[in-house]
């Protein structure tokens, strides 16, 4: 396993993240389901490890957490069929995609991107990187988010509109990816906000887990 993938966040390349993945969470906004995947992107400078606080933006009244299965692409692809996706995944994390709604909210009656309401700094937390051999079914995941000891997201990634090789294959119809580029896959229903001094504990099943404070 090359160390570049280790250390995906030194590495440093395009975080690119899959938006209304789930139906519970396309409709608990008002959005619609989505009848081809949708991306966007993140700056490499939104990534923060844990040790690091997630800071509100300035002027933010409402930031959102949203927690995720990431994936990191092991080596080059383009126009890359589902069946070939599994030997261009290098390895999985969990991500924090954190956002900040009002914005958000905002820029999308304005037709206007979302990337500062989703690309401030520290709104990509992520854990360690995840070897392959250690998610042999990445539609069988459970995702988990507590707020300050309390459930706040539950699901699993079985419930994803386009599972993870989709997700893959159709970018890379459009997108080249390369080795360390990763891919946040959506986030299931029960995003929510977060205030100063919060502190937030998610995990991907029992496989691992993360934890990071509000300031
Ligand atoms: C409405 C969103 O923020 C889309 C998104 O990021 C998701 O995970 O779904
Ligand atoms: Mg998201």
């Amino acid at each position: 396993m090359s160390s570049k993938l280790q250390n995906f966040v030194k590495f440093g390349r395009t975080i690119i993240c899959v938006g209304r993945n789930y139906r519970a969470h396309a409709s608990e906004l008002g959005n619609p389901i989505p009848s081809e995947p949708f991306v966007f992107l993140k700056p490499v400078s939104s990534y923060i490890t844990q040790g690091q606080d997630i800071k509100l933006p300035l002027g933010a009244s409402e930031i959102h957490h949203e927690v995720e299965l990431g994936v990191v692409i092991g080596s080059r692809c383009s126009s890359v069929t589902e069946s070939n996706i599994p030997d261009h995944i290098g390895g999985y994390f969990l991500a924090l995609d954190m956002t900040d709604r009002n914005r958000q909210k905002s820029a999308q009656t304005k037709g206007l991107p979302w990337t500062v309401a989703k690309g401030f700094d520290t709104a990509c937390p992520v854990s360690d990187f995840v070897p392959k051999d250690r998610i042999p079914d990445p539609q069988n995941v459970d995702l988990w988010l507590k707020v300050n000891g309390n459930l706040r997201q539950s699901g699993n990634t079985k419930l994803m509109i386009f599972p993870v090789k989709k997700l893959i294959s159709w970018i890379s119809e459009r997108i080249t990816l390369e080795e360390g580029d990763v891919i946040l896959t959506g986030t299931p229903e029960g995003v929510g906000p977060v205030r100063s001094g919060d502190i937030i504990e998610c995990g991907l099943g029992d496989i691992t887990k993360m934890k990071y404070s509000i300031k």
